[in-house]
């Protein structure tokens, strides 16, 4: 079908190309034979040669129509056949102007010139036509023409000869003959041209129509094809449709091929996964196969050494038999040797364990006996102590520190026999001219010079702790001035070390030793310890909370103890104890200190120690107290100028120093009342106090000349306490 349109469609295009030609044929006018290089020129001056190239249309049509028909496209189609019509139209205009325009052209031109230069023009066109006609017709032999001026009168004489015009030259006015001539020709020539024009035009007309005729045709041609292409457009739509649904349905195709691709990848990937794992597995199986094979090769090769070892054992072992065999013979003799002696020394056992029911028996009563002179030897030392006094008083004389390095202690004396001390005042009289010295002498139990360490001073006093484990009360008082060194004795510095601590840890220390070498007489100790102090006649509790304003009584049982309210009560059991003890008083004591300014001076501290002991073996029971007492400074109302709270404290002070005084002394004199109430700090120790009591008391002194007064005053104090004595102690045993 295509085929057969594409040739009909070449033979449309061939024959517009057949009218061009025969269009271009007629436009181009048949010139007279001596025309044709005028009409040429002419020709190529027109302007129908170049804008109209009928060739060159139908060159571009037929590749317009070729891609048109290529593309197959219906839009291209179109421009072509419009290009085709057109191409006829421009035609038929060309074949026109070509067909008319160059006659009239030069038929106006002639008319229009100028008459000279027309005469001359057309003569010389004349002449340039005529010239071969008449050379045809009359060959000019012989003929000559001589040219005259246009007023120089003809030449009569001579013989009328036509004379042939020399070319370009113009005829003389008065060849009228000739001039007509010319215009006759050039008539002629004229009608001539206008019949082969009038010719040229009816045979271009006829070809004007036969040509319009064909383009009708080819119109209907080109509609007949429009109609095809919107037919093949139609289809090409639908094919185009069902092109785009096919597309689509490849698509899905194609997505649901790859989904299936994908899940098949998938599958595929985990049976590969799988596989692998399989391999892995089927791997760690030969591994441990191969492993085992290893470990049953090598027990094989164990097994095969121990056979062999043990062929060499039993061969060994059937040696040793037969040397068994022998041994056992000679072990038999010996057995019969030994069972021998085996009588003998069971009757030396029997002889022993005789020996051994007599020793336990000694035992036992030496175990009495150790007993017996344990009761001994506590009644021995309580009778030592009480020799010694009930009551007794150890000086000591802090040493010179810091600052005080350059005062010099000459004013104090200490005698050889570390019982006395001395004081020495010199006095100048009130002119200076007299300078008397008085000596201050004082005798006390002990007197320790500046110089003796914390361990020697507590060498003199664990006798009397030892007194307070056996059972007796017992108190430790430190008296003197602020600043003498009362707290240094009692409790050591601040930051304590094995060296310098003070007397109460050092008792605890002692009290454990002591505590667990009974152990082995049967005796179990228990220890409680209260901490208190006594401020302007109040009592703190100094293991307590810190509670400040709480209330605390003294109340004494029947039994002879005394009891303090609300006092926390701390088990001594093991020896770290008593250092959290002293630290957990040292806080609570920082903390009154710092609502009053110099407590610690202004107090009186009570560290009580409380033994309980059970012998296990006697039944025997032993209660036993020590009070270890840092008394408040003693410096007299006079000498302090103490004015408000100050007053006060060194009022309640020195009420209660003195009360301790009178007490003592109360007690020396056996006197019917003790003033024990006078004050808090006798009140709570008056079961400590009296006469089954063991008292001990420290007076510090400071070195420092400037202290002399005080000094003075507390020796002589301590005198009086010294010259006291107390009843005789009483052990308390249940
Ligand atoms: N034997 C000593 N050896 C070394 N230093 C001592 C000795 N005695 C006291 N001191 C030091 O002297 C200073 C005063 O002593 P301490 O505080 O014990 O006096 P005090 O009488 O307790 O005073 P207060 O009444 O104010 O408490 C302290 O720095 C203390 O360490």
């Amino acid at each position: 079908m295509l085929g057969s349109t594409e040739g009909t469609f070449d033979d449309f295009l061939d024959s517009p190309r057949r009218i061009m030609e025969a269009v271009e044929i007629q436009a181009t006018p048949t010139p007279a034979p001596n025309m044709k290089p005028l009409m040429k020129r002419k020709a190529s001056q027109s302007s129908i040669s170049e804008p109209v190239n009928p060739r060159n249309v139908r060159a571009k049509a037929d590749s317009r129509t070729t891609t048109a028909l290529n593309s197959r496209t219906t839009a291209a189609a179109r421009p072509t056949t419009r290009a085709t019509s057109s191409t006829a139209a421009t035609t038929r205009r060309a074949v026109a102007t070509a067909t008319v325009k160059p006659v009239a052209a030069k038929v106006t031109e002639r008319l229009t010139r100028p008459r000279a230069t027309n005469v001359a023009s057309t003569n010389a066109a004349v002449t340039r036509r005529a010239v071969p006609a008449r050379a045809a017709t009359k060959p000019p032999v012989g003929t000559t023409r001589t040219t005259r001026s246009a007023s120089a009168p003809p030449v009569s004489d001579e013989p009328e000869v036509k004379k042939e015009k020399p070319k370009g030259a113009r005829r003389p006015a008065w060849d009228t003959k000739g001039r007509l001539e010319d215009m006759e020709e050039l008539t002629g020539f004229l009608k001539e041209q206008i019949q082969q024009s009038t010719d040229s035009m009816t045979t271009m007309h006829s070809k004007l129509s036969s040509s319009e005729s064909k383009i009708q045709e080819l119109e209907e041609f080109r509609r007949g094809l429009e109609t095809r292409v919107e037919v093949k457009e139609k289809e090409n739509t639908q094919i185009n449709l069902k092109a785009t649904e096919l597309e689509s349905k490849l698509e899905l195709l194609e997505q649901k091929n790859q989904d299936e691709l994908r899940l098949l990848k998938l599958k595929h990937e985990n049976e590969l996964e799988e596989v692998a794992r399989q391999k892995e597995r089927i791997l760690r199986e030969k591994e441990d196969l191969t492993n085992d094979l290893t470990k049953t090769k090598e027990l094989l090769r164990q097994q095969e050494d121990a056979n062999l070892q043990l062929r060499n054992t039993i061969s060994s072992q059937s040696a040793n038999y037969l040397q068994l065999e022998s041994d056992h013979r000679a072990v038999k003799n010996n057995l019969e040797t030994t069972e021998s002696t085996l009588k003998q020394r069971e009757a030396r056992i029997a002889e022993l364990e005789a020996l051994l029911t007599e020793a336990n028996q000694t035992v036992t009563t030496i175990e009495g006996k150790l007993r017996d002179e344990e009761t001994q030897r506590r009644k021995l030392h309580n009778t030592i102590q009480e020799l010694k006094g009930n009551i007794r008083v150890f000086c000591r004389v802090r040493p010179l520190l810091g600052a005080e390095l350059s005062d010099s202690i000459s004013h104090i004396h200490f005698p050889d026999d570390q019982k006395s001390i001395e004081l020495n005042q010199t006095q100048t009289s009130a002119d200076g001219s007299k300078t008397t010295s008085k000596t201050f002498p004082f005798q006390f139990d002990k007197v320790f010079q500046p110089t003796v360490s914390q361990p020697e001073v507590f060498g003199e006093i664990s006798q009397l702790v030892q007194s307070a484990l056996d059972g007796y009360p017992v108190c430790i008082f430190a008296y003197g001035q602020t600043g003498s060194g009362k707290t240094f004795t009692m409790e050591g510095p601040d930051h304590p070390n094995k060296e310098n601590m003070g007397m109460i840890p050092r008792a605890v220390m002692q009290i454990y030793e002591t505590a667990t070498a009974l152990e082995e007489k049967g005796w179990k100790y228990t220890m409680e310890g209260q901490f208190v102090e006594i401020y302007n006649e109040a009592i703190h509790d100094l293991l307590g909370a810190g509670e400040v304003g709480k209330k605390h009584d003294i109340r004494h049982l029947p039994n002879g103890k005394t009891i303090l309210t609300d006092v926390t009560t701390l088990m001594l059991d093991t020896p770290d104890k008593v250092s959290e003890l002293m630290k957990k008083a040292g806080q609570n004591r920082a903390v009154a200190a710092t609502q009053c300014n110099d407590r610690s001076s202004r107090s009186h501290s009570v560290f009580t120690l409380r033994l309980t002991g059970n012998n296990t073996l006697t039944g025997e029971v032993s209660e036993g107290i020590l009070n270890l007492i840092d008394l408040a400074g003693s410096e007299r109302l006079s000498s302090s100028k103490a004015t408000g709270d100050r007053l006060k404290e060194t009022q309640a002070i020195n009420k209660s120093l003195s009360s301790l005084g009178d007490v003592i002394y109360a007690l020396a004199n056996k006197e019917s009342h003790i003033p024990y109430r006078n004050s808090k700090l006798t009140y709570l120790l008056q079961n400590s106090l009296g006469g089954n009591s063991k008292t001990l008391m420290f007076v510090n002194i400071s070195p420092l000349p400037s202290n002399f007064g005080e000094t003075l005053c507390s020796l002589r104090f301590a005198t009086k306490v010294n010259n006291c004595q107390i009843g005789t102690a009483r052990k308390v045993v249940k």
